[in-house]
């Protein structure tokens, strides 16, 4: 019988934590990310429960069959590469070791002692090496609020918006994983009663709430990526903050777009949830309305129904306010529609590009992905748990999103991707 990849055999493991139905890594789930402990240098794991099953460790000791020595490395990108099937392969291999029924490491102390670490004990580090970066503009909602708030109220959606998945090329560079220290950026700001611009730390210091794809399957130059299969070059996906100076924005993105506003920092979350955890969780995307050119069209539902969350706490608070609540199925673009257009020119892949998804905005005031479009660019402001108002990011405040799939009485769910913001290097 040939296994469905999506419906693995047994649910239920003997790590118990995993079993848990708040816990975001459940049997179900398995994401690959990258460790390092105190004594072992940095490796591939997968996440179960509030452990992580060391596949190096698993692969050492032949409890584990692939490539020799991709999960002895710091990045995901070589065991990646292998393809999906070697992906799906080691999936099932995973689970069946982790399966309540299986006693091959359950019953064997020792082994466990190796293969399994406390998340607590681990630092996480940059799934993979990036070598390209690109961000995309797919909600709609995001886009109606920024054209309101930067251009024309009465025109707000630009006419190519509903034609093209509006993107730009991105900074790889400055990816971080999920905890870095993010440093407020200093550049231009042109204020309304001046005719030059001053220099100095961003005073209008956002976030934007989105998920990223990691690209599996390169392809080659000139040999563009058809949107029927672009799903099958997805690796997976994960939680991205594009951090954004929207004072530096406003002035210089005329007319090449997004720069300096953009390229200081983007926060990714350090577990990679593949594309067969989240397959029962497809659903449809919203209707296009005019009907996409021909390179643009998929038959059947390729939205992911992804519940996600921003929260924000002030650097003396106990606890963070909930600030947004949005999903990723309301993005009217999807992923495949974003990889086949960016191919569409002949453009190449790399294994490991990361592509953001865009700021993810719902149609209600609560489900805003950042806070331009919360605080009307600043003219009003929120209101934290501590009584505490905000217009934009203060330093000492850190920002952290969550997001999960949710199933009968288990989610997959992508951990969090958080990171405080730290004051302004003094500038000479
Ligand atoms: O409308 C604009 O001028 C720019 C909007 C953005 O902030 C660009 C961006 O990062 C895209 C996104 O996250 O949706
Ligand atoms: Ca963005
Ligand atoms: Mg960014």
């Amino acid at each position: 019988m040939k296994s469905d990849p999506t419906t693995l055999p047994s649910l239920k493991s003997w790590v118990q934590s995993a079993n848990a139905p708040d816990t975001d890594f459940p049997m179900q789930n398995l994401p690959f990310g990258v460790f390092q402990t105190a004594d072992s240098p940095a490796r591939v794991g997968v996440a179960i429960g509030s452990e992580i099953l060391d596949l190096a460790a698993l692969a050492d000791v032949g409890l584990l069959h692939c490539e020799p020595g991709v999960f002895s490395r710091p990045r995901l990108n070589d065991f990646i590469a292998l393809g999906r099937v070697a992906w799906r392969n080691v999936r099932e291999q995973i689970s069946a070791l982790l399966s309540e029924s299986n006693r091959t490491l359950q019953d064997d102390g020792g082994l466990r002692s190796k293969a399994l670490i406390s998340r607590a004990q681990a630092t996480m580090l940059l799934p993979v090496d990036i070598p390209g970066y690109t961000d995309f503009y797919s909600s709609k909602e995001h886009a109606t609020n920024v054209g309101m708030l930067f251009r024309d109220p009465q025109n707000a959606l630009l006419p190519n918006w509903s034609e093209i998945p509006i993107g730009y090329n991105g900074r790889a560079s400055s990816v971080v994983v999920s905890g870095t220290p993010v440093r407020r950026p200093n550049g231009q700001i042109k204020l309304p009663d001046q005719e030059r611009p001053i220099f100095g730390p961003c005073r209008k210091l956002d976030l934007e709430l989105e998920t990223g794809f990691i690209v599996g399957v390169p392809n080659q130059l000139g040999d563009p990526i058809p949107c029927e299969r672009a799903e099958q070059h997805i690796f997976g996906m994960v939680l991205l903050n594009d951090w954004s100076a929207r004072d530096f924005q406003a002035w210089e993105y005329v007319p090449l777009g997004p720069f300096n506003a953009k390229t200081f920092a983007t926060t990714i979350s350090p577990w990679v949830v593949t594309m067969d955890a989240l397959e029962p969780f497809r659903t449809a995307q919203p209707v296009q309305s005019p009907e996409p050119l021909p390179y643009l069209r998929h038959e059947g539902k390729h939205a992911f129904d992804i519940e996600l969350e921003a929260l924000l706490k002030p650097q003396q608070a106990a606890e963070p306010t909930t600030i947004a609540h949005t999903n990723f199925k309301y993005m009217y673009w999807s992923m495949a529609q974003q990889l086949a257009h960016h191919t569409v020119s002949g453009c190449n892949t790399r294994v490991g590009d990361l592509m953001g998804s865009g700021t993810i905005s719902g149609p209600t005031r609560d489900s805003l992905g950042s806070l331009l479009e919360m605080t009307f660019n600043g003219r009003e402001s929120i209101t934290l748990k501590t009584g505490e108002k905000r217009a934009f990011i203060e330093d000492g405040d850190e920002l952290v999103l969550r997001g999960w799939c949710q199933g009968e009485g288990f989610r997959v769910g992508f951990g969090t991707c958080h990171g405080v913001v730290l004051p302004a290097k003094p500038f000479e």
